[in-house]
């Protein structure tokens, strides 16, 4: 069978495109190999049940109770995936593995077994990544030791969690588990958290935590895991801890096993991630790779800008580049959320700008007293000569709203002084721009 395009994973930048294509009346096929995949990690196994539990746990639901719901989440969204493709006259869904067997033609396995051949003169590849277990003596025999996918599907609260790695996806389990009562140590090679953020802000989200009742090991490596009466143990060179369940949260890696890439002549870059031009073109120059299978910035806005730029590239002028989608505001979810876009003062001041700070505390923010939390703080970056906003760093509620509108003034030159003497509404976070960029 011959496809205008084939589309090798079905994630946020696959989906996307297989609908638009399809909706301009290109044939195209679309696999996947697992029907629990249907949409991709972010709403199956990552953004979206993770963000349901932590919505629920800030509701005072219980463990069961917010497990539940997230499994109906996850479903109906699995679900209206599927049915927007399958409703798709022109796009036909393969679930099953892909391999290359050369730049236009991929087989369809059903386990080893080749079921289909089939062929396209544009492939896309949007495989994601997938988390990795490091090596440690008796990881793989030892019972409780779960990754972020699978912690999100056990039936029971645990009493207490090891958490190893403090990075993004860590951080938002930790704040999540003891949220729920869990009580939670942190086992990290790290010396601090959030090392690359600001470091005023690494301090007060660290501090909260602790506050919180959450156990840091930091600077530590783990050496041997097993169990014992149940529990989980760890050795570390900084001792031994106990635990009824353990989540390895240390890190992703491109998904790339099994495609056979060197079939097509698609080039791995140093970190095993595709490799791609600021087109998402790879080594193959018929074949682009879009999400998280092509490194960088993991996030499923990433994947969807990724479909924008293929898409440019299939259809339109060919002018949308990685190099031009603007600056890439994150939000990691913890309670509260802490939030960033742009540069961090000493990286504004390594780069050579005269910088003027904004620094304002929650507490000084008039709606902390509505919602009764005084955590965090807020801080800003701008170019003292030009007044131009170079990043913002938000810890605080509703940050992961807000640093959206510091990212839009950021792409379009609206200075520190317009967001200063902006009207906004009473009594909100956004209210707080007109101290914050008052520098
Ligand atoms: C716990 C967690 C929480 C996260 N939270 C957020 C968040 O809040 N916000 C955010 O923006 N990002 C978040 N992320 C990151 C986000 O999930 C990813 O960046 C996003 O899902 C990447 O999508 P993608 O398009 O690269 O591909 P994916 O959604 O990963 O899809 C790839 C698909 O390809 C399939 N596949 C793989 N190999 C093959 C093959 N050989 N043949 C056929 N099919 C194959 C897979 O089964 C999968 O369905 C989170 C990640 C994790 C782990
Ligand atoms: N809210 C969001 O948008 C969101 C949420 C989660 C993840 N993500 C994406 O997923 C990506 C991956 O995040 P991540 O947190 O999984 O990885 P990461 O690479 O950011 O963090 C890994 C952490 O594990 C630690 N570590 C590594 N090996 C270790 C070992 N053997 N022992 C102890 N500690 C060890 C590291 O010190 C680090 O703190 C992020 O870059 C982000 O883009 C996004």
């Amino acid at each position: 069978m011959n496809y205008d395009i084939i589309i090798i994973g079905f994630g946020t930048a696959g989906k996307a495109l297989a609908g638009t294509l399809g909706g301009d009346g290109k044939k195209v096929a679309i696999i996947e190999e697992s029907p629990e995949m249907y949409g991709g990690a972010c709403i199956n196994t990552a953004c979206i049940p993770s963000k349901t539990l932590m919505a629920e746990a800030g509701r005072g639901r219980s463990f069961k109770e917010a497990v539940a719901r997230k499994a109906d989440v996850v479903d109906a969204l699995n679900e209206k995936s599927h049915k927007q493709l399958a409703e798709n006259d022109n796009v036909d869904i393969y679930t099953n593995s892909a391999r290359f067997k050369d730049d236009q033609t991929v087989e369809l396995l059903e386990g080893d077994d080749t079921k289909a051949v089939i062929t396209a003169g544009k492939i896309v590849i949007n495989t994601g990544a997938k988390n990795m277990m490091p090596e440690i003596d008796g990881i793989d025999s030892t019972k409780n030791i779960f990754d972020p996918e699978g912690i999100m599907t056990l039936d029971d609260r645990p009493d207490s969690i090891i958490v190893l790695g403090a990075g993004y996806t860590a951080l938002e389990f930790i704040s999540l588990f003891s949220m729920l009562g869990t009580d939670v140590t942190v086992i990290d090679r790290s010396q601090h958290v959030l090392i690359k953020e600001d470091k005023d802000i690494g301090t007060a989200v660290y501090d909260d935590m602790v506050e919180a009742g959450i156990k840091f090991v930091s600077g530590t490596e783990a050496l041997k895991v097993d169990n014992e009466e149940g529990h989980v143990v760890i050795e570390t060179d900084q001792g031994t801890f106990k635990a009824e369940a353990m989540l390895v949260a240390t890190g992703r890696k491109p998904n790339t096993e099994g495609l056979a890439l060197q079939n097509a002549g698609v080039a791995l870059d140093e970190d095993g991630a595709v490799e791609v031009d600021d087109h998402l073109l790879t080594t193959a120059g018929n074949i682009y790779a879009a999400g998280d299978v092509k490194g960088g910035s993991q996030f499923t806005y990433i994947s969807h800008d990724d479909f924008r730029i293929v898409y440019d590239q299939l259809k339109g002028e060919g002018e949308r580049t990685t190099e031009n989608r603007g600056a890439v505001p994150y939000t990691v979810f913890i309670d509260p959320p802490f939030s960033r876009v742009g540069m961090t003062a000493s990286q504004a001041k390594k780069k050579g700008h005269e910088v003027a700070e904004g620094n304002l505390p929650v507490r000084e923010i008039p709606r902390h007293k509505v919602d009764d939390d005084a955590r965090g703080v807020f801080k800003a970056v701008v170019d003292k000569d030009t007044d131009e906003i170079l990043g913002a760093s938000l810890y605080g509620r509703n940050s992961e709203e807000l640093i959206n509108i510091v990212k839009i003034a950021i792409d379009h030159g609206i200075t520190a002084t317009a967001l200063k003497n902006n009207v906004y509404t009473h009594p909100t976070m956004a209210e707080s721009f007109n101290s914050l960029f008052d520098v």
